[in-house]
């Protein structure tokens, strides 16, 4: 099996406060593993020490095989999306987009193909032109997404993305997110606090509890879980069935 992830023994302390503990994880290539865990269990810490924006304790992390100890964020072709992700305030959508690309030097007529496609993709085409501050909180967020995607990283991580977003547009979302995730072959760690949310994003379920991360074999064992809330919905539903 190829893994694209993999962290052993991980240790991570504030202070004196343990947040993450003896965490093993193991993702396989094209997977998406949701993540699932309440306010301040470490979810983001974890993400962060990924991304090298955050060092841990103790601990080995390996991406597609390779040690990432000592190697600087912008050497991990790693993205880390977090839901208040700043854009580029003096560049418009469509320069935000390309903005890795060019720091790539990939092709500038293969960017313009890249970006416009991306930006379509997004429902934004219409708004290409405009500067960060033209545009709307979900808007923001959409361009912000399209920036880390359309460099195809090895791995994204996805801190609460669509967090900020109304209902509609945030299941639209998550659904161009499968789509692109599908098509671009993505490997990603999704946290979020919404069940339906992980449950759909997720090939994979994870929860990080008391500092210690679980993985579960298959979504039917997640479903099984106390923790997962999953049966307490059916039940629920079903109790308004019966009125
Ligand atoms: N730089 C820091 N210094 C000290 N403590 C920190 C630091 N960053 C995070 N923490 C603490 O680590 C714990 C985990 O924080 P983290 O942001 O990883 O949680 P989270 O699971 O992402 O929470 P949320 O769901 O609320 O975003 C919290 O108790 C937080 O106060």
């Amino acid at each position: 099996m190829t893994h694209i992830l993999n962290i052993k023994d991980l240790y991570k302390n504030f202070g004196k406060e343990t947040i993450l503990k003896n965490i093993n994880l193991s993702l396989e290539k094209n997977t998406v593993l949701s993540l699932l865990g309440s306010s301040g269990s470490g979810k983001t810490t974890l993400l962060k020490i990924i991304a090298g924006l955050e060092s841990e304790d103790k601990g080995e992390l390996l991406l597609n095989g390779k040690n990432l100890a000592n190697k600087k964020p912008q050497q991990r072709n790693i993205v880390y999306l977090y839901q208040e992700a700043l854009l580029f305030p003096h560049l418009n959508a469509f320069e935000n987009i390309a903005f890795g690309l060019r720091l790539k030097k990939v092709d500038s007529k293969v960017i313009m193909e890249k970006v416009n496609h991306m930006l379509e993709h997004l429902d934004m085409a219409r708004h290409a032109e405009k500067m960060p501050n033209q545009l709307s909180g979900g808007q923001r967020q959409r361009i912000s997404f399209g920036r880390a995607m359309v460099i195809e990283p090895e791995l994204l991580l996805l801190d609460e993305p669509f967090g900020a977003l109304d209902a509609i547009t945030r299941g639209k979302m998550q659904e161009l997110f499968k789509d692109l995730a599908h098509k671009m072959h993505i490997s990603a760690l999704f946290v979020t606090h919404d069940l339906k949310e992980a449950i759909v994003m997720g090939d994979q379920i994870g929860k990080i509890q008391k500092g210690q991360l679980l993985q579960y074999a298959t979504k039917k064992e997640f479903y099984k879980d106390e923790f997962s809330g999953v049966q307490k919905e059916i039940d629920f539903w079903k109790q308004i069935n019966n009125n």
